[in-house]
């Protein structure tokens, strides 16, 4: 007998749910980190982005997406999302904000 579908929508959307959680401790953390980036970056006045570095790990990732079956594109515009919130906080970083 096939499970009921508004058990199987209940289930799915569980673990729709801890995944997202997962995300969110995660992000936190890099930005955790990219914090602790944006102050060294200041204190040796280091320019807030680094370009050079970005085209190496949207690349990565690119290759991680198709790897997993994972739209590339997305996964290059969901890191430059994140990227520009975090030259973001680093250019605040740089002006003493
Ligand atoms: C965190 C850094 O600063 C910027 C943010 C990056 C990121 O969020 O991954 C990568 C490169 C930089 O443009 C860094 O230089 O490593």
């Amino acid at each position: 007998m096939t499970e009921d579908p508004t058990v199987t929508l209940h289930n799915l959307r569980s673990s729709i749910d801890n995944i997202d959680a997962a995300l969110i401790f995660m992000l936190a953390e890099r930005f955790r980190c990219t914090k602790q980036v944006g102050i060294l970056k200041a204190e040796h006045g280091m320019p807030a982005s680094d370009p050079s570095r970005e085209e190496q790990q949207i690349g990565r990732l690119r290759r991680l997406a198709e790897e997993s079956s994972l739209d590339p594109e997305f996964a290059e515009k969901w890191f430059n999302f994140v990227v520009a919130e975090v030259i973001r906080h680093h250019a605040a970083a740089a002006d003493g904000r």
